[in-house]
């Protein structure tokens, strides 16, 4: 029997573990966008539903591999890519191979880049749910986690975010978290398969650089092309596994603290309603970590958008609670607003019980 190429097994084996656990007759589908990364995740999805099918048949067991393109409409000749993507799922064997258009708010307050992920998981979610997919496969690699930690990194964030992609979170799963951009790029080619590279990936200069003549580059591009080079160079092989591991480490622990701090949003609690009501003091109380937690996941539940809700918004709640002299409401993303009464937070959702007058207890100001 020929000897598979390296890199195409360890494509294989990744998979292969992400669909121990599908029951008979399962949907997956492949998330595609033409790339290297989730052709190869279509190849090998194709090959490994077949090989549990075949090697268990006799319980007659088998997992169905389809596929979703999305088509960001945001570069001309999309619906080509988009196409070509579905053709190769459908030459691979993926059946159903679903296209989906979508349509991207270029204005958007959250950026581009993330109102097209934002567009991107609604599109993939309808499918999933249309087709009653058990699991959605996506491409992301060491690499892309490695870029994650990076990207956090220079935001200043803390650690869910430094934490970058989980390998499972819902219906999501990621076989390929464990491997290298370069190995799906060899699988590819040991299958002859052609990937489509994004453009905007081969102009690593464009950007804030280049004088703002030459249209950014998405920002993950950028560190791709222009700053893990230069790590590696300077901090030796293994930079990128160094980073995807500190994604690892930080994700325990924060989802330890998010525990944690859920518990403490809880016992905070004290009124239900339109608002949400929170103890000053059983915040104040409390750890700096678990408490500016809490105050974001508040936040997060009068309605405020998880990526506009910045460290700048849960400064000024922490404000409220530990550095309080009487100061004025903070208005939160979402057109929510937050404020201090009575030894009380309210967080208000957008216009909701606003303008009502508290009852007289709570109108005294600290
Ligand atoms: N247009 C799309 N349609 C379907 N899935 C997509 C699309 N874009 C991205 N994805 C999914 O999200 C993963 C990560 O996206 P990312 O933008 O990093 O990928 P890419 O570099 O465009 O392509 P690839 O990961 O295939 O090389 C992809 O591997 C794929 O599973």
């Amino acid at each position: 029997m020929a000897r598979v190429a390296p890199a195409l097994a360890a494509t294989r084996t990744a998979v292969r573990a992400e669909l121990a656990d599908l029951g008979p007759g399962d949907l997956v589908l492949v998330a595609c966008s033409g790339g290297a990364d989730s052709l190869a995740l279509a190849a090998a999805t194709a090959h490994e539903s077949r090989r549990v099918g075949r090697s268990v048949r006799s319980r007659g067991y088998a997992v169905r591999a389809g596929a979703v393109v999305v088509d960001h409409g945001l570069q001309a000749g999309s619906d080509d890519v988009a196409a070509q993507a579905a053709a190769r799922c459908r030459d691979l064997g993926l059946d159903p191979v679903v296209v989906r258009r979508v349509e991207v708010d270029a204005g958007a307050a959250v950026g581009l880049e993330a109102a097209a992920r934002e567009a991107r998981y609604a599109a993939l979610d309808a499918v999933a749910d249309a087709t009653g997919a058990a699991a959605v496969l996506l491409g992301h690699t060491l690499d892309d986690q490695a870029e994650s930690v990076l990207l956090g990194l220079a935001r200043g964030s803390g650690a869910r975010s430094l934490a970058g992609m989980p390998r499972r979170r819902g219906r999501y799963r990621r076989p390929f978290l464990g491997l290298r951009r370069a190995q799906t790029e060899a699988a590819c080619t040991a299958l002859g398969i052609g990937w489509w590279t994004d453009p905007t990936n081969l102009v690593p200069d464009a950007g804030p650089s280049a004088g703002g003549t030459v249209p950014a580059a998405p920002l993950r591009s950028r560190v791709r092309a222009a700053v893990v080079p230069v790590l590696e160079d300077v901090l030796g092989p293994g930079t990128v596994e160094a980073l995807a591991r500190t994604a690892d480490l930080l994700r325990d622990d924060a989802d330890l603290l998010d525990r944690l701090a859920a518990d403490l949003l809880g016992r905070a609690r004290t009124v239900a309603g339109d608002e949400v009501v929170l103890d000053v003091a059983t915040l104040a109380d409390a750890p700096a970590a678990l408490r500016r937690r809490a105050l974001r996941a508040a936040a997060l539940e009068a309605g405020c958008p998880p990526a506009a809700t910045t460290v700048r918004h849960v400064d000024a709640l922490d404000a409220l609670v530990v550095s309080w002299s009487g100061q004025g409401p903070v208005h939160l993303p979402g057109d929510a607003r937050a404020r201090r009464a009575c030894g009380r937070l309210f967080l208000a959702p957008a216009r909701a019980g606003r303008d009502r007058v508290p009852p007289a207890s709570a109108t005294t100001q600290e």
